[in-house]
């Protein structure tokens, strides 16, 4: 027995596509699905959220949590655009939703989440590192919302967090155009808060954080960010029904099935406007 993306234990068992680690103060999530750079499969959602649910109900002596991709290439390469051509409409609606709840859990967690970035954050990924309370990355990192090259819009809070990092226009034009920034320019717009050399020195800068946070009192902590991220979100509901309705019209046309199509059978798509 495999999973997805063909990994499988000693004892035939699909490895799981995301791990818990507990060290110490800091808690580290790995999404583990290196094959098709950490995208986001609906099994990698669900234990997002059960992780997510574990370290709520039990954040006993930990001070903040390190969210990581596998593999070194990305952090998370997108939304399983493999799983998207069989997708309806409203499935593609009820996925994004789905995505909303994992970036809500996130952000509700009492502890602070490092998005600890090593490759690619694109699409879902960069929508993931965006709900968390901010992004280490190291050199070798590019964050883009690709998905217009799919005939999509970004569908898991892209439209209502990037924009409050980067502000309006410079996230309409990276929408829009679908462009990657890289990690000079992404620190400079604000949207990496720390650069590292390496994967050995971003991990290393981000436990050193954590550590940095555990000398304050945890429940000002988690006062803190939940006040934060309360009066960031204000108008947070009305922007994701917003985006999830835009999402699902997305889904229904054309070029969206094009645009998927063509990633998969590595060509150019070929746009309608239908
Ligand atoms: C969450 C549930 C998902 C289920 C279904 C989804 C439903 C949709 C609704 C929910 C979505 C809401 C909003 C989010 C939308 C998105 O995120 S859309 C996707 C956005 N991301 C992208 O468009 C990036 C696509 N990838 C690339 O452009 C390139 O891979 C790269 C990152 C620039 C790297 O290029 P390169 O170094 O040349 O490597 P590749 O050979 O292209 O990739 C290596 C293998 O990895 C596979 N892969 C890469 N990205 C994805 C992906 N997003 N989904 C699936 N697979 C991916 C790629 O196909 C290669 O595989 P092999 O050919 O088998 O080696």
């Amino acid at each position: 027995m495999t999973s997805d993306d063909g990994t499988a234990t000693s004892e035939g068992l699909a490895a799981p596509v995301v791990r818990l680690e507990r060290d110490g103060r800091t808690a580290v999530v790995t999404i583990d699905r290196p094959k098709a750079l950490n995208a986001l499969s609906p099994e990698v959602l669900d234990a997002l959220a059960d992780v997510l649910a574990e370290l709520a109900a039990e954040p006993g002596g930990l001070a903040g949590v390190l969210l990581v991709g596998a593999g070194g290439r990305a952090f998370v390469a997108g939304a399983d655009i493999s799983a998207m051509a069989e997708l309806t409409p409203d499935e593609g609606a009820q996925t994004a939703e789905h995505g909303h709840a994992v970036a809500a859990a996130i952000e509700a967690l009492p502890l602070p989440v490092i998005a600890c970035v090593d490759g690619y954050a694109l699409g879902g990924g960069l929508e993931l590192a965006l709900a968390c309370d901010f992004i280490y990355a190291t050199e070798a990192s590019h964050f883009g919302q690709p998905e217009v090259h799919l005939g999509l819009i970004p569908g898991f809070g892209g439209t209502v967090r990037l924009p409050r990092v980067v502000g309006p226009a410079l996230a309409k034009e990276l929408i829009y155009t679908g462009r990657q920034l890289d990690v000079e320019e992404a620190a400079r717009v604000g949207l990496v808060t720390r650069r590292f050399d390496d994967r050995e020195a971003l991990l290393a800068g981000a436990r050193e954080t954590v550590e940095l946070i555990g000398r304050n009192a945890a429940t000002a902590v988690g006062l803190a960010k939940r006040v934060l991220v309360g009066a960031a979100g204000t108008p947070t509901a009305t922007a994701t029904l917003l985006e999830i309705e835009g999402f699902r019209d997305a889904f229904r046309t054309e070029d969206m099935r094009e645009g998927v199509a063509a990633f998969l059978e590595k060509r150019d798509p070929d746009f309608t406007g239908r």
